[in-house]
């Protein structure tokens, strides 16, 4: 290769690694490193690189997050672990039930962790030797839709991990409360519907067969769960969420370890007037024995795991009149 050839590959390499490391401050550890100015100056060379030197694109490069054409539809995915359903609680004496049916099946008293329920759509994503390869839905738990394409345009979902593991990670896919308010304001301006809330303004814009769309629509992600990896070493949830935020992942950080029901509740409680204050929506608080082998000690239900539930918020206060009921 002439020397100016691999000096190009060099600047490409170089480039690439910068604006993923400024894209990674910016929108997974939200602590802006550059302006958006100096962002898309350097993002302008190295697509102006990449224009005349194709052949030195890299898979993970930040122009390969809009993808290309619109789908003609999205193909199924088989998921080969199922993506099971939370059970719920809906006060503090079914969490108290719940406890009681983990410390008989454990036969001890366990550690939990508690994170919020962030109110998204659940996805899937793969990645093959550090590289992501495949986002999927949740869909009925065993077969979801491929929606990679769309998932790349979610600027926190990394298009390649710190390191080069073979891993399936779970999380939720959301629409920052921001993004949902311009979205609607947008929306009704053009004399569109607008949506109802930011949970099926994200499940819309997921569901976009154009890439272009979906990333119009500012979405994000926090991964919760591993679905495989060959890390052996993990042994507990809360090991697991400080593994994939350390791969470059997007983690929620109100996530809180407690070693009794009862201060469980206390923070579930606390969260139902707090929540007002997160900038995303979230419907409850996740609840989770911490150990993996006690996890696999209380096993599942057809359609959910014996070790976790989620404390539901009551609905949202909605006054209906009289005579909404007798319009409806
Ligand atoms: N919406 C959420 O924020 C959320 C959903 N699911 C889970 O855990 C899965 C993994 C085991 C069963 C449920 N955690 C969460 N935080």
């Amino acid at each position: 290769m002439a020397t100016d050839e691999s000096s190009i590959k060099q600047q490409i390499n170089r480039l690439t690694d910068e604006l993923n490391g400024y894209a990674h401050d910016y929108y997974v550890l939200d602590d802006p490193k550059i302006s958006d100015a100096e962002y898309d100056q350097l993002l302008r060379e190295l697509r102006e690189l990449e224009d005349n030197y194709p052949q030195f694109k890299r898979a993970d490069s930040p122009t390969e997050r809009v993808g290309g054409e619109p789908l003609e539809q999205f193909q199924k995915v088989r998921h080969e672990r199922p993506m099971l359903s939370l059970s719920n609680a809906f006060d503090a004496g079914e969490l108290r039930d719940f406890d009681r049916r983990v410390r008989e099946g454990l036969g001890d008293s366990p550690e939990y962790v508690c994170e919020m329920k962030i109110d998204g759509l659940a996805v899937t994503l793969k990645y093959e030797d550090g590289v992501f390869v495949q986002g999927a839905t949740r869909g009925d738990g065993d077969v979801g839709e491929d929606i990679t394409a769309n998932l790349k345009t979610i600027r926190s979902i990394p298009l390649k991990l710190a390191a080069p593991v073979t891993i399936e990670v779970r999380g939720e896919a959301f629409m920052p409360k921001r993004s949902f308010h311009d979205l609607n304001k947008r929306r009704e301006a053009n004399g569109e519907q607008v949506f109802a809330n930011p949970r099926n303004a994200a499940a819309g814009s997921l569901r976009q067969l154009d890439p272009k769309i979906a990333a119009k629509r500012h979405l994000d992600m926090f991964a919760y769960a591993i679905a495989a990896t060959e890390n052996t070493a993990i042994q507990s949830h809360e090991e697991a969420i400080n593994y994939v935020s350390e791969l470059g992942f997007k983690t929620n950080e109100e996530i809180r370890r407690f070693d009794n029901i009862e201060d469980v509740i206390v923070f579930c409680e606390s969260w139902v007037e707090k929540r007002a204050d997160l900038p995303y929506e979230i419907d409850g608080v996740v609840i989770k024995v911490n150990n993996l082998s006690e996890q696999d000690k209380l096993g599942y239900t057809a359609k959910s795991p014996r070790w976790a539930t989620s404390f539901k918020f009551p609905a949202e206060e909605v006054i209906t009149t009289l005579t909404d009921i007798e319009l409806s």
